[in-house]
């Protein structure tokens, strides 16, 4: 007769043996769609791409993708079926001809009644309405009424950078940039002024980083692809995405700011205030079209989560490229010089002459653009282009490899801003080139990010010039495995000089 304690063991062995085989079992019947459906890719092993995100930057795991299995493939995240599409045509079919069945973006984490309204996560109707509210807000005029709280921000990005030429050692400029970024979500988002390099304690300031770290490969976004229906329990039970710390930090922010401009109307031209206007001009509408407390909570939000990290990688590498260039920086900075007067501050107005600059930054976005893969959401089953795509599949465009496939540039990989002179852009494809992805769901924040780096790297060259220090990572930099973001994994260590005024 077995002892008590054998059988408990026994038990718990063939507990075990079950779950691992329904494990099994489910995890191979979810792997099943892409061989059913005659479209290629790899074999997804047990949690398909996963084990590839903690070794590999996600843009060099689409590159090797695509060039073994073509333009459009399968894979599987966990559980989750992805087709990868990097087809200028499909992509112009998905995200502007079709769009009322690709209007969605996949959810990958539950949301809270806070985070259902953030643009970038919204869907259907409320994503239309909430899209067309927010859109004024980003029009010439708000941005030019914004650009002094901007300004303000740069004067402190160069005290600190002044601090740290003078020593003449290497900088990681990555940093200060973040730090400068930071500062403008706060200011324009958040209603706050804040120097963040001065005060990397501060509440806000530590909340905005915890917030923004999130990898491909975290336990909590594996936990979710591999069971999908996890998202909708966690849903029911109020849990979203975002920490309990930081949401609550965010949400006595914002509270504190909104009850104190609704009692004391301020003059400061914010984003965050153009969000309390949305609601006050919106609150007679019926159900579902008035735009809520939550809406102004998302809204600024939204600026943190899409407009911090995207721009300050904009920037961090629109300076190594100038580094490593400085025949590309000395002529930008003579374009600078010949536009400018020797006192004019960059503005949302003057920097629309600089065209030699805008042709580097463009070129610096496709190098490195910020989001390394978008995303659409298939809402009904349909067939695209001879492949049927089923209800509720993922598609990513996979902006980065698209960005470095030679069949649209020659050479992917070198540093060329002539590729943005009119005569090359009107000979290309226009849909291979996505930084700010493409149709009605493409970036609500293109021109004030655009104006943002201009102005900034305006403001930086005329005082320094950029150039390289022996911790400068060349040819090419190593970028972080795994991560959402073309997030330069060592820093981006450059020197800078004081020009002669
Ligand atoms: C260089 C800087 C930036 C880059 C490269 C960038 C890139 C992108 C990309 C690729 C998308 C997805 C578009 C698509 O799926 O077609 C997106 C969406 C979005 N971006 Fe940006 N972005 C930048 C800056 C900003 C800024 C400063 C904001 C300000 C708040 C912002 C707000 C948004 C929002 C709200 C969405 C979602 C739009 C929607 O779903 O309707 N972005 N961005």
């Amino acid at each position: 007769m077995a002892c008590f304690g054998c059988e408990t063991l026994l038990w718990i062995v063939a507990i075990v043996i079950v779950l691992a085989a329904a494990f099994y079992f489910y995890i191979t019947w979810t792997h099943r769609v892409f061989k059913n459906a005659g479209i290629p890719g790899p074999e997804p092993g047990l949690l398909g791409l996963v084990s590839e995100y903690r070794k590999r930057s996600m843009g060099d795991i689409d590159i090797e993708l695509h060039k073994k299995y073509g333009k459009i493939l399968g894979y599987y995240n966990a559980s989750l079926p992805v087709l990868s599409v990097a087809d200028p045509d499909t992509i112009k079919d998905i995200c502007i001809k079709n769009f009322s069945h690709f209007v969605n973006r996949p959810n990958i984490l539950p949301l809270d009644k806070y985070e259902k309204g953030i643009l970038t996560l919204t869907r259907g109707a409320k994503w239309k309405s909430t899209r067309s509210i927010l859109t004024p807000t980003f029009s010439s005029g708000k941005l030019r009424e914004m650009m002094p709280l901007m300004h303000t921000c740069t004067e402190n990005l160069l005290k600190h950078l002044e601090q740290h030429a003078h020593s003449g050692k290497s900088v990681d400029v990555a940093t200060f940039i973040k730090g400068y970024s930071l500062d403008v979500v706060c200011s324009v988002a958040f209603g706050i002024d804040v120097d963040s390099q001065n005060e990397p304690d501060h509440p806000v300031i530590k909340a905005c980083i915890k917030a923004m770290n999130l990898e491909m490969a975290s336990p909590y976004i594996v936990l979710c692809a591999t069971f999908p229906f996890l998202i909708g329990i966690f849903e029911s039970l109020g849990i979203g995405f975002m920490t309990s710390d930081c949401k609550s930090i965010f949400t006595k922010l914002i509270d504190d700011v909104v009850k104190e401009r609704k009692e004391n109307p301020s003059k400061r031209k914010d984003f965050l205030q153009l969000l309390i206007n949305a609601n006050e001009e919106t609150k007679d509408k019926e159900d579902g079209l008035a735009f809520t407390y939550y809406d102004i909570w998302s809204g600024a939000v939204v600026f943190l989560l899409a407009g911090y990290d995207t721009s300050s990688i904009a920037l961090t590498f629109a300076l190594y490229n100038l580094a490593t260039h400085p025949e590309v920086q000395e002529r930008v900075v003579e374009e600078i010089n010949t536009n400018f007067g020797k006192d004019e501050v960059a503005d949302h107005d003057n920097v629309g002459k600089l065209t030699y600059l805008q042709m580097v930054v463009d070129e610096t976005l496709r190098m490195y653009p910020p989001l390394v893969r978008t995303s659409r959401l298939v809402n009904e089953e349909m067939e695209l282009n001879g492949y049927k795509l089923t209800k509720e599949m993922e598609i990513f465009l996979p902006i980065y490899a698209i960005h470095r496939d030679p069949d649209y540039w020659e050479n992917p990989d070198r540093f060329d801003p002539e590729r943005f002179s009119p005569e090359q852009k009107s000979s290309r494809h226009p849909y291979c080139y996505l930084p700010f992805g493409v149709g009605p769901r493409n970036c609500i924040g293109n021109r004030l990010a655009l104006m943002e780096i201009k102005t900034v790297l305006v403001s930086i060259l005329r005082k320094y010039r950029v150039i390289c220090s022996p911790e400068t990572e060349r040819p090419t930099i190593e970028l972080t495995p795994g991560d959402f973001m073309c997030r330069a994994k060592n820093g981006v260590f450059v020197k800078l000089e004081k020009r002669d005024s």
